[in-house]
C-alpha cells in the first residue's frame, strides 16, 4: 500500500466530482429503476444496450477511476473532508459492494440451504481489508460489509417476482423502496435500524404474489456482522415468520400469535410460542389474510403493535417484541373498512406503506411478454432447470386452449397449476368459471349443465363470500370446515 501523509488535505478537481456525483446518482437510485438505468449508462458512456451492459460498463469506469486516484496516492478517505470525502466513500462502496456481488450470491443460496444456522463468511476479511484499506474504520467497515449483504438479498428476493410489465416493475420498485426507502443514502446514514415501527400492508387478488412480495420485505432486513464469528449475527431465514391467519379457528389465533402457557385452556398441555415470541430483532412478521380477522382480535393486535408488548394467553407476564409488520389481504379492505369488519385505527397502524400486487391479468394486458417470461421461470421452478424450448411449447398450447383474453382468476399460482396440469396432460382449458365472465350467476351456469359438485360448491361458496365477506359466515351457511370453504373458494 502506498504511504499518505495524514495531515495533507486533498481536493477533487472538477472533472473528478463531476463523475463521482454521477456515481452517487446511480448508487443511491432504485436498482429496478429507469433512473438507475439512466445513471448507469451515462456512467458506461453508452446507450441503447441492455441493462446488465449498462451495470458492467458503469463498474468498470469506477473502478478505473478509484485506480488512477490509487495510483496518484489520493484514494484514501482520511485525505479528504466534507462532500469530497462523501463522494469518494460512494464511489468505493459502490465498486466493493460489486467487487464482492459473486459471493454474496453465492452466500444467499448457502444460507437459503443451510437454514437457521448462519453460515461462514470467508470472503469477509479480505473484503473488511480493503474497506479499512481505504480509511473506513473497524466499525464502518463491518456496517458498510452488512449494508452490502442487506442490500444484495433485498435485490435477490424482490428479483424473483418476475414480469416485465410497467405494474411489475412498478411493483419491484416499490418493495425495494419498502426496505430501503426512496432515500438510500438516508436509510444507510440514519434509517438503517429504525424502520421496525414501518409497516407495510400489501393488497391484491389471490395467488398474485403477495406472499412472496413479504417473503422478499422479511428475508431483507439488515443483519450486523459479527467479526469474531466470521458470521452474520442471524441467518436471514429466521429473519421471516409468517402467519396464515384464515387457518385458524377464532378460538386458537391468540394462541398462535402470542403464545399460551400451559394449562391456560383445554389442550393446553404445553407453554406454547407464538410467532411474536419468535420474531428475532431486525426480523418480521407476515401477518397473511388479515382482512379475515375478527374485529376483537383486530383490537388486541392493534394494542400489541403499538405499545410493542404482548403477553402469552394465560400469562400476565408481559414481552416486548422488535421486528417489522407486514400484512396482506386479497380482501377488498374498503368494503370491509365500509362494513365495519375491519377497523379504521387497525389500518392506519399497518398502513405506513401499502402496496397493490398486480394480477396476472392486468400484466398481461399492459404487456403480453409478461407470459414468456414468466412461463420461463415458473418452468425453472417445476423442472428445476431452464428449458426455453419447453416453455415456449407450453406457451403455444396455452394460446391454444385458453379463449382470447382469458381472466387468470387465480394469478401466477394458476399458472403455476397451468404448467403442472399440460406437464401431465397436453392441456389445460382454464378455471370453468372464468370462462363465463363476472355477469354469470350461480343460476346460468347450473343451467349450462356443464358443472360438476365440486365445481358447484366452489361457485356457491366464492358467491356467499363475496356477500358476507368471511369464511367463517361461509363455514357456517354451507355447514363446510372453514378450511374446505377456503380450498374451495381459492380454488386451490
Ligand atoms: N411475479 C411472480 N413471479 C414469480 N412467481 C410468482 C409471481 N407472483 C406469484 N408467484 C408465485 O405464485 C405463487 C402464489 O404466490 P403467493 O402465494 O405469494 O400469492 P398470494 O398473493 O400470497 O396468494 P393468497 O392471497 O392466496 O395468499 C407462489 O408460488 C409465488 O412464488
Amino acid at each position: 500500500m502506498y504511504k499518505i501523509c495524514m495531515t495533507t488535505q486533498y481536493k477533487l478537481t472538477n472533472e473528478e466530482r463531476d463523475f463521482f456525483l454521477q456515481v452517487s446518482e446511480a448508487a443511491f437510485s432504485n436498482p429496478f429503476s429507469d433512473a438507475r438505468d439512466g445513471a448507469d449508462r451515462a456512467l458506461a458512456g453508452i446507450s441503447g444496450s441492455d441493462r446488465d451492459r449498462a451495470l458492467q460498463g458503469a463498474t468498470k469506469a469506477i473502478r478505473q477511476r478509484l485506480s488512477d486516484l490509487n495510483s496518484q496516492g489520493r484514494a484514501n478517505l482520511a485525505l479528504y473532508d466534507g462532500a469530497d470525502r462523501q463522494l469518494l466513500l460512494t464511489a468505493i462502496l459502490f465498486d466493493q459492494y460489486h467487487v464482492s456481488l459473486p459471493q454474496f450470491d453465492a452466500l444467499i443460496v448457502e444460507q437459503i440451504q443451510a437454514g437457521e444456522e448462519p453460515c461462514a463468511v470467508p470472503f469477509s476479511a479480505e473484503a473488511l481489508a480493503r474497506l479499512r484499506d481505504y480509511g473506513c474504520t473497524a466499525q464502518q467497515a463491518r456496517h458498510y460489509f452488512a449494508f452490502f449483504y442487506q442490500l444484495r438479498r433485498g435485490f435477490f428476493f424482490i428479483n424473483q417476482l418476475v414480469g416485465s410489465s410497467a405494474s411489475m416493475r412498478t411493483l419491484r420498485c416499490r418493495l425495494w423502496n419498502t426496505i430501503f426507502t426512496h432515500d438510500t443514502q438516508r436509510y444507510e446514514v440514519t434509517l438503517w435500524n429504525r424502520l421496525e415501527d414501518f409497516s407495510t400492508l400489501l393488497l391484491g387478488e389471490t395467488g398474485t404474489g403477495k406472499g412472496a412480495a413479504a417473503a422478499a420485505i422479511g428475508r431483507s432486513g439488515f443483519i450486523p456482522f459479527d467479526e469474531k464469528s466470521g458470521r452474520f449475527a442471524e441467518s436471514f431465514t429466521r429473519n421471516f415468520i409468517a402467519i396464515n391467519l384464515s387457518q385458524f379457528p377464532e378460538s386458537l389465533i391468540e394462541s398462535e400469535l402470542f403464545g399460551h402457557k400451559k394449562g391456560s385452556f383445554t389442550g393446553a398441555v404445553d407453554n406454547h410460542q407464538g410467532v411474536f415470541a419468535r420474531c428475532v430483532p431486525h426480523g418480521a412478521i407476515f401477518l397473511d389474510e388479515i382482512g379475515d380477522v375478527s374485529v376483537p382480535v383486530q383490537i388486541k393486535l392493534l394494542q400489541v403493535l403499538q405499545e410493542r408488548r404482548f403477553c402469552p394467553v394465560g400469562s400476565h407476564v408481559g414481552q416486548s417484541f422488535r421486528g417489522r409488520i407486514i400484512a396482506a389481504t386479497n380482501r377488498p379492505l374498503e368494503e370491509l373498512r365500509r362494513a365495519g369488519n375491519f377497523r379504521d385505527d387497525f389500518y392506519y397502524r399497518l398502513c405506513s406503506d401499502v402496496i397493490e400486487v398486480p394480477t396476472l391479468r392486468k400484466q398481461l394486458a399492459e404487456s403480453p411478454d409478461a407470459l414468456p417470461s414468466l412461463l420461463e421461470r415458473l418452468i425453472v421452478r417445476i423442472v428445476g432447470t431452464e428449458d426455453v424450448k419447453l416453455a415456449e411449447t407450453i406457451h403455444h398450447q396455452l394460446m391454444e386452449d385458453l379463449p382470447p383474453n382469458y381472466s387468470w382468476p387465480g394469478n401466477v399460482r394458476e399458472l403455476e397449476q397451468a404448467v403442472r396440469r399440460l406437464l401431465l396432460n397436453g392441456h389445460y382449458y382454464g378455471d370453468p368459471y372464468a370462462h363465463t365472465g363476472s355477469g354469470d350467476n350461480l343460476q346460468t351456469l347450473a343451467d349450462s349443465g356443464t358443472m360438476d359438485a365440486q365445481q358447484l360448491l366452489s361457485r356457491y361458496c366464492r358467491q356467499l363470500y363475496d356477500r358476507f365477506g368471511t369464511y367463517e359466515e361461509v363455514a357456517r351457511r354451507t355447514r363446510l370446515d372453514r378450511r374446505t370453504v377456503k380450498k374451495y373458494i381459492q380454488g386451490d
